[in-house]
This record gives structure tokens, C-alpha cells and sequence, in this order.
């Protein structure tokens, strides 16, 4: 059976002061090395998971595991798992804290108390990996949009976990920093790094994920690879999701049919976008 790196049991959770809870007893277990893709309606509960695996939030009920060890939330346990499952937000706002870009890089390793040559070594790699070299002495808040999101995922790489959660990364992003990110995302993973993407973007999802989590008011409806994901168009259109564009041209013009032929055009799409 595929190792687990996280996994979350019968999780409940409500924020302060909510009538409806945002988790309603989800279990999903994130299986290593893959590239999982999380999807379902806004609302349905996806950022809550994520704040949830990296300890930012306590189920109310349920447990969250990493390597099936239950998390502790003191603050020492909290910071070691913090190492191991970068979390890079939606809005690159909520992420950045320094002036500069260097010294944004930077931030997350002094707090981790790395010695100095190693956090010199660590963020002149990471500015070079990430492309971020001409913009090491700018302040943050001079970016653009799309450079403060590779800046807000290099924070995150730059502690080298072994899980990363990106919460919608290609919002907002134009094609070539869209693909440009997907580029860096195939690196990462190459590397070794667990990725689980939340996303609206079903074509990208389709074409990138080889796991694929559905979500619906707070649960898990669905998971599985694409094609048994996306082969149950009544499930996805009783939960208001439809059809990645690519899989219905596919399938409606009669170009591919599902199985190995439509897996080899999702694999050619796979090379060409991602
Ligand atoms: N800080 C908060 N306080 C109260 N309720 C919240 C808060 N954040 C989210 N919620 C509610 O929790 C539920 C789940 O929200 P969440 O942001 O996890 O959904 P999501 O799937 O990430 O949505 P989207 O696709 O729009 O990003 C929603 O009903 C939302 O209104």
C-alpha cells in the first residue's frame, strides 16, 4: 500500500463563531511523492484542510497525522512540522514579511535558528532556483503579483519540506508565469516533494495531478487518478463542477475513449503544458 505522509481522520472543524462547520468529518490521506490536486466548490472547505495539515488551526474533533504519528501543537512540535509541510497561501499578501525579497527568503530559516552560513548558502540557492536574483535587494512590496508569488514560494522551498500545500497557485498568473510555475512545480517534485494543489483550474488539474481529491461542504466525495475522478460526471455535475474543457473535446469528439487512449492524450498534453 502507498505510504501516507499526512493524513487527516474524521476531522471536524467550525471557526469561532460559525453556525455551519467548514470540515465535517473529512478523512483523506495524502499519499507520498504524488502530485495531488484538491478540488470542489468555493466554500467547500479546502483552505481550512490546508491551515489544518500544517497546524495553523486544531480540529475540534478528529485526528491529523504526519507519518502516522499524531500531531502535538505545542509550539516546539508545531515549528518541526512546519519544516516538513510548507504551506504557500492563495494571496502571496499573507505570506510575505520582511522589506526585501532576501530577506524575505531568509525569514523563515533564522526563525528556525539554521546557522548563518547556512541560511546565506540556503537563500542565495533559492534566489537563483526561483529566479528571484535581480529582485534580491527590492522591497517586497514593489513586485508584481506573479513575482511575490515565487517569492512566497520560495519561502516555503527554501526550508526544504517534504510536503507542499499550494493553495490556488496560478490565480491571477498570466500563461507564461502560469507555465513558468509549472515548471518550477515539476522541479520540485522531481526533487522529491509530496505537492497538493488546490484549484478551481480543471484543465490544469486534469493534465497535472495523478491524485485527485473531491471535496464537498467539508467532506471528501471522490478521489483517485484523473481519468476515475473525471469518468464520474454524475457525481461532479450533482456537485457543480462539470468537466475539465481538454477531457469533454476529447471524449465528445470522439478523439479519445476512456482508458489507455485518452490516458496517452492526457500524458501528450501533460509534456506539452506542464
Ligand atoms: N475566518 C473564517 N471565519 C469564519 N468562517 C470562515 C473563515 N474562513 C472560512 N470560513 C468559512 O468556512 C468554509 C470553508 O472555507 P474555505 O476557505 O476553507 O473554502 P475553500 O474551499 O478554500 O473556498 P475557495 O475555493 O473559495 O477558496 C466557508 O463556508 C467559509 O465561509
Amino acid at each position: 500500500m502507498q505510504q501516507s505522509l499526512l493524513t487527516f481522520e474524521q476531522i471536524y472543524y467550525t471557526y469561532p463563531g460559525a453556525k455551519k462547520s467548514a470540515l465535517n468529518g473529512i478523512t483523506l490521506r495524502i499519499p507520498q511523492n504524488k502530485r495531488c490536486a484538491l478540488i470542489g466548490k468555493n466554500g467547500c472547505g479546502k483552505t481550512t484542510l490546508f491551515s489544518l495539515a500544517n497546524g495553523l488551526y486544531k480540529p475540534q474533533r478528529g485526528i491529523v497525522s504526519w507519518q502516522d504519528k499524531p500531531l502535538q501543537y505545542d509550539r516546539k512540535s508545531l515549528m518541526k512540522l512546519r519544516q516538513k509541510v510548507g504551506l504557500v497561501f492563495q494571496d502571496p499578501e499573507q505570506q510575505l514579511v520582511a522589506s526585501t525579497v532576501e530577506e524575505d527568503i531568509s525569514y523563515g530559516l533564522c526563525n528556525f535558528g539554521l546557522p548563518i552560513a547556512e541560511i546565506q548558502q540556503r537563500v542565495s540557492q533559492a534566489l537563483v532556483e526561483f529566479e528571484l536574483t535581480e529582485l534580491a535587494e527590492r522591497p517586497v512590496h514593489h513586485l508584481s503579483l506573479g513575482q511575490k508569488k515565487r517569492v512566497s514560494l520560495a519561502d516555503v522551498m527554501v526550508l526544504r519540506p517534504e510536503l507542499l500545500l499550494l493553495d490556488e497557485p496560478t490565480a491571477y498568473l498570466d500563461r507564461p508565469q502560469s507555465r513558468n510555475l509549472m515548471a518550477l512545480l515539476k522541479k520540485i517534485h522531481d526533487s522529491g516533494t509530496t505537492i497538493v494543489m488546490a484549484s478551481h483550474d480543471l484543465d490544469l488539474v486534469y493534465c497535472w495531478a495523478d491524485w485527485i481529491f473531491v471535496m464537498d461542504e467539508g467532506r471528501l466525495i471522490l478521489e483517485g487518478t484523473p481519468q476515475d475522478v473525471f469518468s464520474q460526471r454524475d457525481i461532479l455535475k450533482n456537485l457543480q463542477l462539470g468537466l475539465p474543457l481538454i477531457y469533454e473535446i476529447l471524449i465528445n469528439e470522439g478523439l479519445a475513449t476512456e482508458g489507455t487512449s485518452l490516458e496517452r492524450f492526457r500524458q501528450k498534453i501533460l509534456n506539452i503544458f506542464c
